[in-house]
């Protein structure tokens, strides 16, 4: 039997829930043949209806997964402690609403839950169809139990963060230095080239801070209702760089903070009669508390007790092997990883057109490498149909969170 036919085998179809619940009386419907005005305008009017097929059949294929065995969403419901989930890939995958949707299903659990977007582009207003922008928490409409959003402005952080930076060592206090006469020190500040880092950030800094970020808000008594936190994450490039970054800026923070005492009393001296708003203590101990938080985002990631990093792909031999090698980085960085959802997976049909056929063809091709995959194919896959709407607001959400959170 050739691996296509296994596959096919060990699929089983069964009519998605979509028919059922929303076209019991059509017969033709029943057989998975909808009409053209999907009826879930009816049901959910707000929503777009975005035909992306002209094949309109809603089934979906079960795959039996050779997975370890990796416990469903019972256990990640289970327990009051806090957990973190990572939704993380290739962009335009779906990791947003696969993301929004898993928190929605957090919070209709009975769970107060956070979403967290720290994609620089960010969709999550899009996604819930609620306007979630501004930088601080958005109480989200629509779930039993709280849910809220926040979307964190990189720029804005990584402002303060410059600003910190500044005051210890950027080239305003490299001049500074250098008129006083300290030149030596001066030298040393300089080579941490701090003030470059932050003029042409390296890719994933943003979010590396964006993630330091949520860690301060997270420390406050406001943020301790929250049991379940899912982060939305930019698409896999800026991830990889943001899994070495905080051991990077760890270190180079680090070595700030072995000068401080040195520009402390350095400038302690003089500070007064230039009257600087900002002391070089109250700077560095601005960049203490950052440290300590990106040392918290590092420790974080790592922890398998309370953390999953779940990865997004589409059945596609590119993101399939971009998924490969996320999953490859994040096991050298110890990131614990259990999941792999495929999503927008062509639902099979009675009445392929000649287009449907030949891309369900190509789609069998992608899983079937996930299945001899060395990195993917001990996660526990979950599959996630292609629906012909587009995947916005709670109630389509919760759609979505039920066939992939089970
Ligand atoms: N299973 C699906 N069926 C149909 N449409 C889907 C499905 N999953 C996602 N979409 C649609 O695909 C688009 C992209 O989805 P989404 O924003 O979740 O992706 P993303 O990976 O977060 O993108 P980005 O990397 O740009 O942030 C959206 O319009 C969404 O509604």
């Amino acid at each position: 039997m050739t691996k296509m036919a296994a596959w096919n085998a060990s699929f089983t179809s069964y009519s998605l829930s979509f028919n059922k619940i929303l076209s019991p009386r059509n017969p033709m419907e029943a057989l998975g043949f909808l009409p053209r005005i999907h009826p879930l305008s009816s049901a959910f009017p707000s929503l777009s209806i975005k035909p992306k097929l002209s094949c309109n059949s809603f089934q979906v294929r079960s795959v039996a997964a050779p997975a370890e065995d990796v416990a469903g969403f019972d256990e990640m419901v289970s327990g009051t402690q806090r957990k973190y989930y990572m939704l993380g890939g290739k962009g335009g995958v779906g990791k947003t609403s696969c993301a929004a949707s898993l928190a929605v299903k957090f919070a209709n659990n009975g769970h107060p839950t956070l979403v967290v977007s720290t994609d620089p582009a960010h969709s999550l207003s899009d996604s819930f169809a609620q306007d979630l922008t501004g930088g601080m928490l958005v109480p989200v409409e629509g779930p039993d139990f709280p849910l809220f959003a926040l979307e964190i402005n990189p720029e804005k952080t990584k402002e303060e963060f410059r600003d910190a930076a500044k005051h210890n060592g950027g080239t305003g206090v490299k001049d500074f230095m250098d008129g006083m006469g300290l030149g030596m020190l001066a030298e040393q500040v300089g080579e941490l080239k701090l003030g470059e880092l932050l003029d042409t950030p390296p890719p994933g800094l943003d979010e590396a801070i964006a993630i330091s970020k949520v860690m301060q808000f997270l420390e406050s008594p406001q943020y301790s209702m929250f049991t379940r936190i899912v982060f939305d994450t930019a698409p896999t490039g800026h991830t990889l760089r943001l899994l070495s970054l905080p051991d990077f800026l760890d270190a180079s923070i680090g070595k700030i903070l072995k000068l401080r005492q040195k520009i402390a009393s350095a400038t302690s001296a003089i500070k007064s009669a230039f009257g600087q708003a900002e002391t070089p203590q109250n700077a560095a101990d601005k960049l203490e508390r950052l440290r300590e938080r990106m040392v918290k985002v590092r420790d974080l990631f790592r922890d398998t007790d309370s953390t999953e990093f779940v990865i997004v792909a589409i059945p596609t031999v590119m993101a399939i092997s971009e998924s490969s090698r996320l999953r490859a980085s994040l096991k050298k960085e110890n990131v614990p990883v259990r999941r792999l959802i495929v999503n927008q997976i062509l639902p099979p049909s009675a009445s392929d057109c000649k287009f449907c056929a030949v891309k369900r063809k190509d789609q069998m091709r992608a899983l079937d490498m996930i299945q001899n995959d060395p990195e993917l194919s001990s996660l526990k896959l979950i599959q996630s149909p292609l629906v012909d709407m587009e995947i916005r607001g709670v109630p389509a959400l919760k759609f979505m969170g039920d066939i992939i959170w089970k």
